[in-house]
């Protein structure tokens, strides 16, 4: 029997051989511009201004991603080398079993990105045939923007690197024509010189750590893309420097959107669109086309990396059965519309507290603690039980997670701390992870080959 779903993607958590790879670097940084040009970080950078004046707010956005870019080009980089997904990858310091905690908590926030996302392409789309038809359904246009998300993922990575290489390129060039309209038509210099909100709720630091927490939210699928890419060198840089420009570019729109928006004292909201749509209707019939993009580009990718999270946990089902249910759930949720925005701080803070120290955990382990070396095949089989640690779980890694965790709750939540949390919670449990490891393999007498770290030193 013809079996319709033989064209769909067969992807699976097992390692991409080098052969079948298919990334170079142009893909590579379409892939990381069509991620992260996204209405979401719009919105981001439209929380900057004006707490911040508007050219510390670009310092900002431009230093923060720098240093976020490494962490996230050196855990794609882990990809690379193994061939494997991220949550995959977890195992080696998390336990074979102990794995499925980040995976599971990885696929429901994925779908949660994807739920305000496709809200938010709903809304420029409606404004756009709005604009031009009078006619309005936001509900309509969230579930036509997601109809398009599942088709593509369907199709597997191939489907998504096809996407990102044409959508990449379309929405550079139409922000710059945003970009470009907003200079000529307004003064630049009044946008330099605005003053900045007498109680600002975010310090530099804090805007600092939430531009680098953007990147950090990025660490968990990583892999699950870079893992075809066919070179190291061209695979770091090609995350990096698309990384890097397509924050500046999203961020630096949502400043410089909200910044103008306060000068012409337009009505605030949460859409872009919207207040570009009040300065020139025609323009934000432009900028509801670039969101619409941003969230096809970004949400396929939510979706795929939300079906390899679920495949590291169940990794014997099929490619596509937990693609298009996991879509029908990222829909539905978004029918939740504006409690949706109204909460996205608060769920920007909830997955840094939830993923930083799960990135420190997996770059501590691969770079330092195993020095670069995953038997990449045992770990997705286990075979061997090279990465079993007591029962399949690694208690020292779960430690170190709860008090990252603890921290960054406590310092995100309690007890704000002028500096912010996500650097120092990386840090922090980066350490604390290194410490017990260490101290775990010479103290307790334990073999060194239980927890895989050869017999050397
Ligand atoms: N990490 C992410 C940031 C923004 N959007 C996403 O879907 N994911």
């Amino acid at each position: 029997m013809a079996d319709f779903t033989s064209s769909f993607g067969q992807d699976s958590v097992h390692p991409v051989p080098r052969d079948r790879r298919s990334m170079g670097f142009f893909s590579t940084f379409s892939l990381w511009v069509g991620a992260n040009v996204v209405v979401t970080t719009v919105f981001t950078g439209m929380l900057l201004v004006p707490d911040l004046p508007y050219l510390q707010a670009i310092a900002i956005i431009l230093l923060g991603s720098l240093v976020g870019g490494v962490a996230l080009a050196l855990t794609g980089n882990i990809g690379m080398r193994t061939g494997l997904p991220t949550m995959i990858l977890t195992r080696g310091a998390f336990g074979h079993r102990g794995a499925a905690l980040p995976s599971a908590v990885n696929t429901i926030v994925l779908i949660g990105w994807s739920w305000i996302q496709a809200y938010m392409a709903g809304l420029s789309l409606d404004h756009a045939v709005e604009y031009l038809t009078g006619y309005s359904n936001v509900a309509l246009f969230t579930i036509l923007t997601e109809i398009i998300v599942v088709v593509i993922t369907i199709y597997g990575h191939r489907g998504i690197e096809r996407t990102e290489n044409l959508i990449a390129t379309a929405m550079l060039v139409l922000s710059v024509v945003v970009f470009g309209y907003m200079f000529m038509k307004f003064n630049i210099g009044n946008l330099i010189s605005m003053a900045a909100s007498e109680h600002p709720q975010l310090t530099v630091m804090v805007a600092f750590d939430i531009v680098v927490a953007t990147a950090f939210s990025w660490l968990s699928s990583a892999s699950d893309y870079n893992r075809n890419c066919r070179a190291e060198r061209t695979a770091i840089v090609g995350t990096y420097f698309g990384y890097n420009v397509a924050t500046l570019v999203a961020m630096g729109l949502g400043a410089t959107v909200s910044g103008f928006s306060i000068l012409g004292n337009m009505t605030q909201t949460y859409d872009p669109t919207e207040l570009i749509g009040q300065a020139n209707p025609a323009l934000g019939f432009v900028a509801a086309v670039v969101i619409f993009l941003s969230v096809v580009s970004t949400n396929v990718m939510a979706l795929y990396s939300a079906t390899m999270s679920y495949l590291a946990i169940f990794p014997g089902h099929r490619y596509w059965i937990p693609t298009a249910v996991m879509g029908i759930i990222a829909t539905a949720g978004a029918m939740l519309q504006n409690w949706l925005l109204e909460h996205f701080q608060n769920f920007l803070l909830m997955v840094g507290t939830l993923f930083i120290p799960v990135g420190a955990i997996l770059l501590t382990d691969y770079y330092i603690l195993r020095r670069k070396n995953y038997d990449a095949l045992e770990i997705v089989t286990g075979h061997k039980k090279l990465y079993w640690y007591r029962n399949g779980v690694n208690v020292r890694a779960y430690l170190a997670y709860i008090i990252g965790a603890a921290f960054a709750y406590y310092f995100s939540y309690v007890h704000t701390l002028p500096t912010g949390a996500t650097v120092l919670t990386f840090l922090l449990t980066s350490g604390v992870y290194w410490v017990l490891m260490k101290a775990g393999a010479s103290a307790e007498g334990e073999s060194r080959a239980e927890y895989g770290l050869g017999e050397e030193a």
